[in-house]
């Protein structure tokens, strides 16, 4: 791997059923470091779930305290980091995530509609997930590509395998 003076080993950035939450923490296992998770703070800090910070307190709070996630644990976290999917739309943000391990985790819409078919809600695309997906992924493409260091296809494969090609191009 290679050395970095500051900030986490990776951070993890992609759609919605890319894996990041998945692969993150199999890749913090994997290289022995802890692993965080943008939403997951957001939850803690709240003490609601992502939805329930949607519904109750707008997306709009929800991206201010995703942001506040991002920031702190780009100070403060030494291992590797998922973001939510959306959080890269914040400037800021964008920012900030320049000169860290930025992996951006590539998927096609069709498999991004049945991962997240599987998992648990996501208050954006509750209604129409694959049309809003399918609008989602274009306007933030260009964005994740320009943040990303690393770049990793995951149609098809399974997440041990997207680890081990990222531990590869760390
Ligand atoms: N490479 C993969 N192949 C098949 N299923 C995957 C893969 N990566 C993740 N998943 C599954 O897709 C769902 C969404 O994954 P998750 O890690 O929550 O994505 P994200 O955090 O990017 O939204 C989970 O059910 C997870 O088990
Ligand atoms: O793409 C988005 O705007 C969102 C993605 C979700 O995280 P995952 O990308 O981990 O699903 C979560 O932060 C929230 O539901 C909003
Ligand atoms: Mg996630």
């Amino acid at each position: 791997m290679q050395s970095a003076s500051q900030g986490p080993a990776a951070v993890l950035i992609g759609p919605p059923g890319s894996g990041k939450s998945t692969v993150g923490r199999l890749l913090a296992d994997r290289l022995g470091l802890p692993f965080r998770d943008t939403d997951a703070d957001v939850e803690a800090v709240t003490g609601k779930t992502v939805s329930d910070v949607f519904v109750e307190d707008g997306e709009e709070r929800f991206r201010e305290l995703e942001a506040q996630a991002v920031r702190d644990a780009l100070e403060t976290h030494p291992g590797v980091l998922a973001l939510g999917g959306g959080a890269i739309m914040h400037e800021h943000t964008q920012k900030l995530l320049s000169g860290h391990r930025v992996v951006y985790l590539q998927v096609g819409l069709d498999q991004a509609v049945k991962r997240v078919g599987l998992a648990s809600a996501r208050p954006l695309l509750v209604l129409n997930p694959r049309s809003r997906l399918r609008q989602l992924m274009e306007q933030r493409r260009p964005i994740y590509e320009g943040l990303a260091a690393i770049t990793v296809a995951t149609d098809g494969r399974e997440p041990e395998d997207v680890v081990t090609e990222i531990e590869g191009a760390l």
